[in-house]
């Protein structure tokens, strides 16, 4: 809503006095005061992602314990979403290789937005499926897809087959 009670005032030939609605971005300061004061303000980059995603700092945390537990706790991982045809592709290559593996769809799961936001911080890759083998990142379906020669002796390693 338009802040009309702090007001900046101009004065047309006419001698009127004209509102200029407040931009409650901008605040009523120049632009010389406004970067004086950002520079005043403490370290609010975690408010901010907490605001861009809705996923809070304890959630985060949660988030990120919950997925390097599945990822230390399983030979081969997938996070991944249940719609997602990529994610189709991977299940369905481990499967052919008959590999086991761990899946967690994040779209069917409570945690799932704040699981992907911890999956993109830790390995820098946000989308799915995203996939680990003996508990090494190994990135999404092009990525496993492009290691389809030597993946049987991952996979053995690993002890998925
Ligand atoms: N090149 C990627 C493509 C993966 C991709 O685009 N996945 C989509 C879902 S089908 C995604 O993560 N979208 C963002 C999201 O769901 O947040 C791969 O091979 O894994």
């Amino acid at each position: 809503m338009t802040d009309l009670r702090a007001v900046n005032t101009n004065t047309p030939s006419n001698g009127r006095h004209y509102l200029k609605p407040i931009n409650p971005l901008e605040g009523p300061f120049s632009t010389s005061t406004q970067i004086f004061q950002l520079q005043q303000l403490p370290n609010i980059s975690f408010l901010r992602r907490f605001f861009a995603s809705g996923v809070s700092p304890a959630a985060m945390s949660a988030a990120k314990t919950k997925a390097q537990g599945i990822i230390d706790d399983n030979a081969v991982v997938i996070f991944s979403k249940s719609y997602c045809p990529y994610c189709k592709a991977t299940k369905t290559l481990l499967s052919d290789k008959g590999a086991k593996f761990y899946t967690i769809e994040l779209d069917q799961v409570g945690d799932g937005a704040a699981i992907q936001d911890a999956l993109e911080e830790m390995t820098g890759q946000r989308s799915v499926p995203n996939i680990f083998i003996a508990h090494k990142h190994i990135g999404g379906n092009s990525d496993l897809q492009a290691q389809k020669s030597k993946l049987e002796e991952m996979l053995k390693d690993a002890g998925a087959l």
